[in-house]
Formats: C-alpha cells, structure tokens, sequence
C-alpha cells in the first residue's frame, strides 16, 4: 500500500494552482443525469472520487468521457436507477443521484451510505424533502426506494436541519417538479451555488441560491450545456495553513476568496498576513510562529468542519492553547489520537478540543483515518523534527489532487512510497 513520507523543517514558499472543488463536482456530475443532452464540466479535479461517481454514472448507462480535466456526460443513455452499495459505501456523495433519478427517469434505488469514519451520515432529511415533492419512499434492505406517480410537484419545505447534500438532492429533484418550490433553512454553501449555476446553465429557473431560502421554479426538461467548477476552498484552506505553520509565503491561484472569508479571518487571529488580488491569495507567516486559534465548526457562511483537522494541527505548534468545537460531525477527531503521537498535546471532552501548542513535533510513523485527517498529519509533518511516515493515503486521493507534487513545488521534503 502507498504511504507518504514527509521530512519537516522547510518553511513553503511560492505559487500552487488550486483545483475545482470536490465538493461541487460531485453533485455536477450527478445532476448531468437530468439533462436530455450532453453536459460538459470543465476543471473537474483528479480525485478518486470523481473517478467513482464516474464509475457510478457509467453502471446507470451514461456515456462518460474524460479529456484532461474536462468530462463530458451523455445521459440519454442510462437504463438503470440502482446505486449499489459497492460505491455508495466507498463514497457518501453517490446519495446525490437519488434526487436526479427520481426527478427524471421516475424511479431510484440508493443504498443508503450508512456512517463513516467521521459520524453517521443520515440521509432523513432528503427523504422528508423528496416526499414533500410527492415522491413515494420506502427504506428496504440497506436501500431508499423512491418511485413517482406523474411529475413531482413543487412545494415549501422546510429543512429541520442545515444539510448540504440534503439541499443538493431535493434541489436537484425541484428543478423538473411541476410549479415552484421553496426550500427553506437551505444550506448556503458555495458548492450549493455552483451546482445551481451549472443547473440554470441547463435551464433550470433556481433562484437565490446561496441564501437560506431557494426558490426552484420546475420545468418541464433540462438541455445539456457546460460548466466550470468553482475552486475548491477546502484545498485553498489546506495550502494556506500549510504556509502559516511552516512560517512561509505562499499563493494560491484560480482560488477565490469569498468562498473562505471565515477562514482567512482565522488565519489573521493566527498573526498571518493576507493580501487578496482577484483569483491570488497570499499569505506571509514572514518566519513567525503562529498564534492559536479558538474556532467552532458549523455550516457556512461560518467555520467550514472540512478545515478543522488542518486547524487543529496549526494550533499543535502554535503559541499557547486553542479550543476547537466541532458541531457538524459527532467523530471527527479521529486525528487526534495520531498528532499525540507526534507530539502534539490535545485533550478532548465530547465535542471539544482543548490544543496546547508545543514547541516542536517529532516524526513518527501515523495512520490516515479519513480524508481531512489525512491533511492534517501531512501538515504536522511538515512542522515535525525528522520524518513522518503516513500510511492509508486512499483517504487523501479521494480529496486532494497531487497534494504531494504541489506542495514540492513549494520546498517540502514530501514524496509518496510503495
Ligand atoms: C453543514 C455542513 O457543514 N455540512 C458538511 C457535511 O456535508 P454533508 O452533506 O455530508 O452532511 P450534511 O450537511 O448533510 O450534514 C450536516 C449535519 O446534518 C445532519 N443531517 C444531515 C442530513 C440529514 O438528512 N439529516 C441530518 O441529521 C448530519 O448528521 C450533520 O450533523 O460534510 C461535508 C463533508 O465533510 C462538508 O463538506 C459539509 O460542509
Ligand atoms: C468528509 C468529506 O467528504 P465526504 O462527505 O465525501 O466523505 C470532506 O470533503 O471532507
């Protein structure tokens, strides 16, 4: 099996181009299912998860071609409404052609994706929203079976709580529905906005998307079309922390910083210098150490759960304590267990963290446990006295893009083994 060796002590220094977002892609690629054309998405990332969702659309029948970081969709072959298991439980985003399925070809069969290394992963709320629309649901053997008599009909529902593949999925369903829907408590996530760009690129009518109430005025079909991903934030977020713990200066490119407001606030409390010129944003650690950071985790426009991990390990080597409340995912410290064993001093209490920074991590051999913790021990590494062997790095091809080779390019002694 793979694994990543990373040799601390350089501070990264240079350019790194940023990749569109996983986050947004997956959903992209599900809602092409609802088109009658072929639909192009543009900067679509090389992740292992695209490679699977594009797996799953290729066993429903679409025709998927891949050129470069261009993948074009015909659906107007699929024959099959099945998500089986086998993918639904390697990738949680494979629920999101439940809405498309439905909308369009009448009938759907996902496996529900069930928990994860980070918390269960309950899909209640896109049942509720999709049965608001008139679809008939049932849960049977491990599956959500939804069928539809006639169109799905438009209608207000509210969500019980802020779900960013619930809202994607009962979005998805609400743009073929009969009459206008309201979708209220709706995640305003800016993957939410994107997929509702590349939706209206096909000839949807979503309004006030990015808000927390979307309207969806339903049309009859979909044409094909073509859409550019939006930059993933999350990897943006990663480079940028890279740069703060390692005292560097790094810039990102094709990143956009309005999607990332609460964590380059975070990373100013952290005694980082930013400066935003359009697509580039530079952060100077000028060789200091950074400061700890209190943060809580909640949906956007507030701290993104998806950067936690990576916090976490800044405030590890950070000057004096920082407490981290993690409200989106009930587990998702699974990495602290491996930075103790670099060194690091954490204790935690339910859903908090409590990190004192300490003046230097030491390498050690550390197991990825899911794909941000992954991040984080490749971050701690970075900082760390000798070498830090990361083993179970599939995690990390599920989500980040040549995270090694990027961050060479900026002067890290990483390099990938086996
Ligand atoms: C709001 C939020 O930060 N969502 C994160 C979540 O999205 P993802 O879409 O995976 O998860 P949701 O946004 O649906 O979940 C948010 C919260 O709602 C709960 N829930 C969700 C659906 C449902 O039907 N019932 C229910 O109770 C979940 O248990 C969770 O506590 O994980 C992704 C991967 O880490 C992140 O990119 C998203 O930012
Ligand atoms: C946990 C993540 O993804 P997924 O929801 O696909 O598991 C993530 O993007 O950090």
């Amino acid at each position: 099996m793979q694994k990543i060796v990373v040799e601390g002590g350089v501070a990264l220094n240079g350019e790194v181009q940023i990749s569109g977002a996983k986050n947004a892609v997956l959903p992209i690629l599900c809602a092409t299912l609802l088109a009658d054309g072929p639909v192009t998405i543009r900067n679509v990332p090389h992740l292992h998860d695209v490679v699977t969702t594009a797996k799953l659309l290729g066993e429903l029948g679409a025709g998927v071609v891949t050129d470069g970081d261009t993948v074009t969709v015909d659906p107007t072959t699929v024959h099959s409404h099945v998500a089986p298991y086998e993918l639904v439980k390697t990738m949680r985003a494979s629920v999101l052609v439940l809405g498309p399925l439905l909308a369009k070809y009448g009938q759907a069969e996902v496996s529900l994706p069930g928990g994860c290394a980070i918390g269960s992963r309950p899909v209640d709320q896109h049942i509720k929203g999709l049965q608001a629309l008139g679809a008939q649901i049932s849960v049977e053997n491990g599956y959500i079976k939804a069928h539809r008599d006639g169109r799905l009909k438009g209608a207000r529902f509210v969500f019980d709580v802020v779900s960013v593949t619930g809202t994607e999925n009962v979005l998805m369903a609400a743009v073929l529905a009969e009459g206008t829907s309201v979708l209220e408590n709706a995640a305003m996530e800016p993957e939410v906005v994107d997929l509702a760009d590349c939706l209206n690129a096909m000839g949807a009518r979503i309004e006030h998307a990015g808000s927390g109430r979307i309207v969806v005025h339903g049309v009859e079909r979909l044409h094909g079309g073509s859409h550019d991903v939006l930059p993933d934030r999350i990897e943006t977020g990663t480079f940028l922390v890279a740069a703060a713990m390692t005292g560097g200066r790094v810039t990102t490119t094709r990143s956009r910083a309005d999607t990332l407001d609460a964590v380059l606030d975070k990373l100013r409390d952290a005694g980082a210098q930013i400066e935003v010129d359009g697509e580039r944003i530079t952060l100077d650690m000028g060789g200091r150490r950074p400061r700890s950071v209190d943060l809580t985790t909640a949906p956007y426009p507030a701290f993104p759960t998806d950067m936690q991990a990576q916090f976490m390990a800044l405030n590890c080597i950070a000057e004096g304590a920082g407490v981290i409340n993690e409200t989106i995912f009930e587990n998702r410290f699974m990495h602290v267990n491996e930075l103790l064993r670099l060194g690091a001093d954490i204790r935690v209490d339910g859903h908090t963290a409590v990190v004192r920074g300490v003046g230097k991590l030491s390498g050690a051999p550390v197991m990825a446990t899911d794909l941000r913790a992954s991040a984080s021990l490749i971050l701690a590494g970075l900082v760390a006295q000798g070498e830090t062997l990361i083993d179970r790095i599939y995690h990390l091809d599920r989500g980040y893009e040549n995270i090694e080779a990027k961050l060479s390019k900026l002067g890290a002694k990483i390099r990938r083994i086996g």
